[in-house]
């Protein structure tokens, strides 16, 4: 076939793409008017994930999974600014891991306010400046954020979702020839990261790592010298034009970054696999055994226990502590909701949502 009747049909095949999505946006609205009657709320993880997984069961065509969800992804993102419009803070700058982490769940269409710590990404969801918010909570190579932990143990909002993400390192330049590049910007943890790469490209001390407080200003130099390159996320360096030279550059291909999705209120529709995250504040917790007693009650109830952190409670002179527990189930499962409710002064529920991970 010639080119020109290829594209003929490539055309007339997005007309009928968008009169469809055309049609979607008028029931999604009218969805829209109903949780606002009823006061739903408008993100629902679970539907979304359901409607995936269904596509990706019923697809035999050449769209592979991650392809079928990035699309649908900004379907969704679209949909929901259509029933209200999302704002979404998260901790910046832009450009960073967690506004990419943001924008693949809240897509191109929302509305992003970059804040310049996890306190103020916090205090922004409670006051009603933003719908949500999004900060990272773990890092399978460094550990958890403690920051996150502790500001959940002081706030009333709630876990809406989570999000891991891998984390990939792009080498971007304005640069033609890659032996002009004297200098490399990035945060000194992605040249850690990306040792290997670098070795490679130049050998030894052939090239200054010049540490910079953020993978985004490190692009911002690098657009500014045709001399040298920036090692940052993908959207810092697609945000300011920076050609990109190389994708995933990262030594390693395990490294992986948790984000959650903070709302002011608790999801209460179940997937088919959810997970559930509560803090404890154990009374008497210096007590023998009070720990390993509480413990008891979920292992009994067949309930498992996936993550366990203790931080300091920072009230009171003693040493006591909150845990951070993360289990498998839904609070409105039987046997979960039976533990809570026998604990359930000692315990507070962040949230229930589905388990990517
Ligand atoms: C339309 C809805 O609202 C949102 C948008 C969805 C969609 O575009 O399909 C799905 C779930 C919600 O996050 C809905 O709840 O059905």
């Amino acid at each position: 076939m010639e080119l020109k009747e290829l594209r003929t049909q490539i055309d007339q095949i997005d007309d009928r793409l968008l009169q469809l999505l055309n049609e979607r946006m008028s029931l999604v609205k009218e969805v829209g008017k109903f949780k606002t009657k009823n006061k739903v709320l408008v993100y629902q993880p679970d539907r979304e994930k359901a409607i995936l997984d269904r596509l990706g069961d019923l697809n035999d065509g050449l769209l592979n999974e991650q392809a079928i969800e990035a699309i649908f992804l900004e379907i969704f993102a679209v949909s929901r600014n259509i029933e209200l419009p999302e704002r979404i803070a998260y901790l910046g700058p832009e450009g960073s891991f967690t506004h990419q982490a943001a924008e693949n769940r809240f897509g191109s269409m929302s509305e992003y306010l970059p804040l310049g710590s996890i306190q103020a990404v916090f205090e922004t969801v409670d006051t009603h400046r933003a719908n949500y918010g999004v900060v990272p909570i773990e890092n399978n190579q460094q550990g958890v954020v403690n920051e996150t932990i502790d500001y959940l143990v002081g706030s009333d909002l709630k876990i809406v979702a989570e999000i891991p993400m891998s984390i990939h390192f792009s080498f971007a330049t304005k640069s033609e020839k890659l032996r002009d590049i004297t200098k490399i910007y990035s945060k000194d943890i992605a040249f850690r990261q990306c040792k290997k790469f670098i070795d490679d490209l130049y050998g030894k001390n052939q090239v200054e790592l010049i540490p910079v407080n953020s993978t985004s200003k490190a692009v911002e130099i690098a657009l500014q010298d045709s001399k040298s390159a920036a090692i940052c996320s993908h959207i810092a360096a697609r945000q300011y034009n920076l050609p990109i030279l190389f994708e995933n550059i990262e030594d390693s291909r395990d490294n992986q970054t948790r984000f959650l999705i903070l709302g002011r209120e608790i999801i209460k529709e179940k997937s088919k696999k959810d997970k559930s995250t509560i803090l404890v504040k154990l009374t008497n917790s210096n007590e023998p055994g009070k720990l390993a007693s509480f413990l008891q009650d979920f292992h009994q109830a067949n309930i498992n226990l996936t993550k366990i952190e203790s931080r300091p409670a920072k009230k009171g002179k003693n040493f006591n502590y909150v845990f951070f527990i993360d289990f498998d189930g839904h609070f409105l499962d039987e046997h979960v909701s039976e533990v809570l409710e026998k604990h359930k002064k000692e315990i507070t529920l962040l949230g229930s949502y589905i388990k990517l991970c």
